[in-house]
This record gives C-alpha cells, sequence and structure tokens, in this order.
C-alpha cells in the first residue's frame, strides 16, 4: 500500500495493523493484540521509571505545595491541547477529589472559553495563561504548566509572569523539556522522557496524581506539626 500523506503514516507507525495489508482478520486481531501488549508494557515501565527518578523532588515539591495552600494559595493549571484536558483533570483532582479527601482550591485556565477566546482574539494565544496569571496570581499561589513539547510560547510567558509575581512554579514536559529546561521561571520541573507523545501524556497524569496525594501528605504532617 502506498501513500503520500503524512497523517497516514504517523497513524502506521501508532497502528501498524491497520496498514499491514493484511486480509486474515485473525492475523490482525493478534497484532492488535501485541501492538496493545507493546504499549502497555512501554507505559508501566516508563512510569516506574519517571517516579524512581523523579521521587525526591516530588517529595520538595509537594512540600512547597502544601505550604502554599496552608498560607491560602491557590493553584492555576494550565496546557494545550491534551495538555489542556490534562491541566483541568489536575485541577478537579485537587479541587474535587473522591471520598473524603481535603478539597483544595483549584482551577485550570482555560475553562473560561470567553476569556481564552478574546485574549487570544484582541492579543495572541501567547498571553492566554500569562494574562490570566497576572490577574489572578498572587504571592504563593501555584501555578502548574503541562506541556509535552516544553516549547509552548503561552507556557514559558506564563511560567515568567507567575515567577515575577511570586507564584510557586511548577513544570511538566516530556522529550528533553524543550525550552522549559531552559527557564529560570520554573521552581519544580519534571520532564518525562520519552520520544511518544502519548506516553509522555499518560506519564504526565501519573505524575500529577503523585503530587496530589504528596500534598495532602505534607498537608496533614503540617497540621500534625500544630498539634500540641
Ligand atoms: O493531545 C495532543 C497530542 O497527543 C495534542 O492535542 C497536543 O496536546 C497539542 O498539539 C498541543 O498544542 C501541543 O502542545 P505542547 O504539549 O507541545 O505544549
Amino acid at each position: 500500500m502506498t501513500r503520500e500523506h503524512p497523517v497516514a503514516d504517523g497513524l502506521e507507525a501508532l497502528y501498524p495493523f491497520l496498514y499491514s495489508g493484511e486480509s486474515d482478520v485473525d492475523a490482525v486481531l493478534r497484532q492488535v493484540e501485541q501492538s496493545t501488549v507493546d504499549k502497555v508494557r512501554e507505559i508501566v515501565a516508563l512510569r516506574g521509571d519517571v517516579l524512581a527518578a523523579d521521587r525526591d523532588r516530588l517529595f520538595a515539591c509537594a512540600q512547597d505545595m502544601a505550604r502554599a495552600f496552608r498560607g491560602g494559595g491557590r493553584l492555576l493549571a494550565f496546557g494545550n491541547g491534551g495538555s489542556s484536558t490534562d491541566a483541568q483533570d489536575l485541577a478537579s483532582l485537587f479541587l474535587s477529589p473522591a471520598g473524603d479527601a481535603k478539597p483544595l482550591p483549584a482551577f485550570g485556565l482555560t475553562n473560561d472559553i470567553a476569556v481564552v477566546t478574546a485574549l487570544s482574539n484582541d492579543i495572541g494565544f501567547d498571553v492566554v495563561f500569562a494574562r490570566q496569571i497576572g490577574a489572578f496570581g498572587r504571592p504563593g499561589d501555584i501555578a502548574v504548566g503541562l506541556s509535552t513539547s516544553g516549547n509552548s510560547a503561552n507556557l514559558l510567558r506564563a511560567f515568567d509572569e507567575a515567577a515575577r509575581r511570586g507564584v510557586v512554579t511548577v513544570g511538566i514536559a516530556g522529550y528533553d523539556g524543550g525550552k522549559m529546561a531552559e527557564l529560570d521561571s520554573i521552581d519544580h520541573l519534571f520532564v518525562v522522557p520519552s520520544p511518544s507523545v502519548h506516553r509522555i501524556q499518560e506519564a504526565q497524569t501519573t505524575l500529577y496524581h503523585a503530587l496530589w496525594e504528596l500534598t495532602l501528605g505534607a498537608l496533614d504532617d503540617l497540621a500534625k506539626g500544630d498539634q500540641p
């Protein structure tokens, strides 16, 4: 089968069984199964590697986040595309966790589509998070930005604006961290070192769930320290 479309080439890498030319349904199903098993193995290993590599830095970040929440700080989460939905998931995790876990003040900066479209239309997409952080951000708040490439200009500007305002900054990136790895304005940077955008996004969800659990634990420890 010959194709000249880059999207089709990208899809072939993801779903080789669709392009194998195989007409035997059982053989295709075996390829689907193998492809699924390979991807599951890859993400399980990657999640373990990332947590092991970042363990101490996750603890340190959670301590800073707990101190910020305890001081009245709020969490502002942002990202583009799939990372915007992850940012919203992260905000929901802190704000409205399942069970009786303590809810913490958090919101996503893509929640308000009127604000997002007005800023993008009137000024430019690069300022869509920085402007909101300029309006909301107070010293002791927390800004969490997620990106796969680490290169999105609107995130880079948001981190710089947040740092200028004394906001605790947390970056979650992929590949080699991209330009986010070069910023002085990110206090805590976590990088998922994978060449696959999908595995990066999957492992990033693990990172922020770990941060949430560790932050709740750190908040408990701070509260115990208050008791006589
Ligand atoms: O979810 C995906 C790819 O899996 C896409 O929507 C992706 O998030 C978008 O292309 C983003 O604009 C990419 O931005 P970034 O992650 O590099 O900051």
